[in-house]
C-alpha cells in the first residue's frame, strides 16, 4: 500500500478530491465507488468547489455506494442515500439515475444484495473506492470476522460501530442494528482504492490496516492484497506510525 501523509485533514480532502478528478479526466464514464461517514466529508465540498468553478462534471459518472442502513425510513435524513444527496448528489450535474446505493428499504433483502452486486458488474465494476476505516478495522460495514470472500450482503452492526455511529442520532437506540454493506470481495475487485483515515482516535486502527497480518478479525487487513491502493492520513492518524 502506498502510504501518504498528508499535514492535515485540508490537505487530505484536497489530495482525495485530486484523485477523484483525476480518474474523471481520464475517463469520462468513470464508476466511483462512494463512501459515507465524517471523513469523505472534505472531499465532497471540494469535489463539489471544483464543479462549482466549472472544472468538473460528472455528468457521465455513475456511482455506487459502499452501504446503507436497514429500516429507516426513506425519508429519513440520515439515511446514506440522505447524506449523499447533501453532500454531493444535490450539488453537481451527476444524473439521478446514474447513482446507486443498496435499498435499506427492500422488502426481500438477499435479493436486494444480490441485484446491486448484478448492477455493479453490469457497470463494468467500480474503477476507484474511496474508503474510511472503522476503528475495528472495518470498511464500509464489513465487521470484523467477514469472510474476504464476501459479495454485497446484510450484516448485524457491531456494538463498537454503532456506538460510533450514534454521534449522528438524537438517541443511541435509534441507531439501525442491520445493514447492507458491498462485500470485501466487491471492495477488492476495484481497479484502484483510496482509504481516508483522518484523526489520532484512527490512528491504532491505521497501524492495524498497514501492519496486522492478513485476517478476516481485522477487515481492512484485506486490502493489504490490493495491488493499487492509496492510504491517505493525516498527521494526527499517521502519528506512531513506522514506530
Ligand atoms: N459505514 C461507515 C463506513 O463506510 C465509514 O468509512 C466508517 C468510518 O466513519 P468515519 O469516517 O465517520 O469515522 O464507518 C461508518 O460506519
Amino acid at each position: 500500500m502506498d502510504v501518504q501523509i498528508c499535514k492535515n485533514y485540508e490537505d487530505l480532502s484536497t489530495k482525495a478530491c485530486a484523485r477523484v478528478a483525476a480518474w474523471i479526466a481520464e475517463k469520462e464514464n468513470s464508476v466511483l465507488g462512494l463512501a459515507t461517514g465524517s471523513t469523505p466529508e472534505g472531499m465532497y465540498e471540494k469535489l463539489v468547489e471544483q464543479h462549482q468553478k466549472g472544472e468538473l462534471s460528472f455528468r457521465q459518472v455513475s456511482t455506487f455506494n459502499l452501504d446503507e442502513y436497514i429500516g429507516l425510513p426513506a425519508d429519513h435524513p440520515l439515511t446514506y442515500r440522505a447524506y449523499m444527496n447533501d453532500h454531493l448528489f444535490s450539488k453537481v450535474d451527476l444524473l439521478a439515475a446514474n447513482t446507486h446505493l443498496p435499498d435499506g428499504q427492500a422488502t426481500d433483502l438477499m435479493a436486494e444484495c444480490a441485484r446491486y452486486e448484478a448492477l455493479l458488474q453490469e457497470a463494468g465494476g467500480v474503477d476507484l473506492q474511496v474508503l474510511g476505516l472503522g476503528h475495528n478495522g472495518h470498511i464500509g460495514f464489513n465487521e470484523p470476522e467477514t469472510p474476504f470472500s464476501s459479495a454485497t450482503h446484510v450484516v448485524d452492526l457491531d456494538v463498537k460501530t454503532r456506538e460510533a455511529n450514534a454521534r449522528f442520532f438524537d438517541n443511541k437506540n435509534d441507531v439501525p442494528k442491520k445493514a447492507i454493506t458491498m462485500g470485501i470481495e466487491t471492495i477488492l475487485a476495484a481497479r484502484e482504492i483510496l482509504v481516508l483515515v483522518s484523526g489520532a482516535d484512527k490512528a491504532e486502527a491505521l497501524r492495524g490496516m498497514l501492519y496486522r497480518e492478513s485476517t478476516p478479525a481485522f477487515p481492512a487487513t484485506a486490502l493489504q492484497q490490493h495491488p493499487n491502493v492509496t492510504v491517505l492520513a493525516d498527521e494526527q492518524a499517521a502519528n506512531g506510525l513506522s514506530g
